[in-house]
């Protein structure tokens, strides 16, 4: 199993943002949904080393998140949902900066690589401040997948572009998950139906739906994924 998680718990202060949850993923996209607030960002956090959890434990490829956050980080890559890239670097630069931080054997080799795979060559020579939104969300992903990890955690990674971005990282995103495990957080039930076949809804830190998308649909006939997510959701 790519991910497991089992009964985590986070508590900020008085404010219990994710409350016991279990689930795990395997290779294919994860939709991770839920309303503002639900708790995904918190999860992702947790699954990739950035906070603790509060108890339970998740571990991701086999490593425990906080006993083995070395391993977990060398197999985990992650877009958050603020991508806060170096604007002053350029393109190349930064991806040089982040493969000196894995340590990665031929960098330029993986480099030309990840600029192709993320369709950076157009761009590959400006400065990360000179791109659009778009291309900077594809630095982002590049920066994601350089070390070659097997599980990627995208947090909103579609938000703000336009339809013809959008359609660009969706397929990217459809291309890595046929070999890697995804966890993608999205409101747009749409991207959801193009590019997830494992659907967690997410409602006040509990998980309200753990299914295929088939499978959701199946139990709620006739709904839109729209639908069903709100009769969760409101409850
Ligand atoms: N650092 C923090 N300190 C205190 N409370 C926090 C902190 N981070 C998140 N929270 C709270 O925890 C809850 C879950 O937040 P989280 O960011 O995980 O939700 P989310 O599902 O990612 O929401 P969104 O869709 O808006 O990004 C929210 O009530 C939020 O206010």
């Amino acid at each position: 199993m790519s991910i497991r998680v089992e009964a985590l718990t986070k508590v900020y202060g008085k404010q219990k943002a994710i409350d016991g949850i279990t689930f795990s993923a395997e290779p294919g996209v994860l939709g991770f949904l839920g309303p503002n607030g639900a708790g995904k960002s918190t999860t992702m956090k947790i699954l990739t080393c950035f906070i603790p959890q509060t108890s339970g434990t998740a571990s991701v490829y086999g490593f425990d998140v906080e006993k083995q956050s070395l391993d977990v980080r060398k197999h985990i890559g992650y877009l958050p949902e603020s991508n806060s890239l170096y604007l002053d670097m350029y393109v190349k630069e930064s991806l040089g900066f982040i493969a000196g931080i894995h340590k990665i054997a031929s960098p330029e080799k993986r480099i030309a690589e990840v600029i192709e795979q993320t369709g950076l060559g157009p761009e590959q020579h400006k400065k990360i401040g000179q791109l659009s939104k778009g291309y900077r969300q594809r630095v982002g992903l590049a920066q994601a997948i350089i070390h070659n990890p097997e599980v990627l955690i995208l947090d909103e990674p579609t938000s703000g572009l336009d339809p013809n971005q959008l359609i660009g990282i969706r397929q990217l995103i459809l291309d890595l998950g046929k070999t890697k495990t995804i966890v993608l957080s999205t409101h747009i039930m749409q991207e959801v139906e193009a590019v997830c076949n494992q659907v967690i809804i997410i409602n006040k830190g509990t998980i309200v739906a753990d299914d295929s998308l088939q499978g959701l649909r199946d139990k709620n006939k006739g709904k839109s994924l729209e639908d069903i997510f709100i009769s969760l959701t409101n409850k």
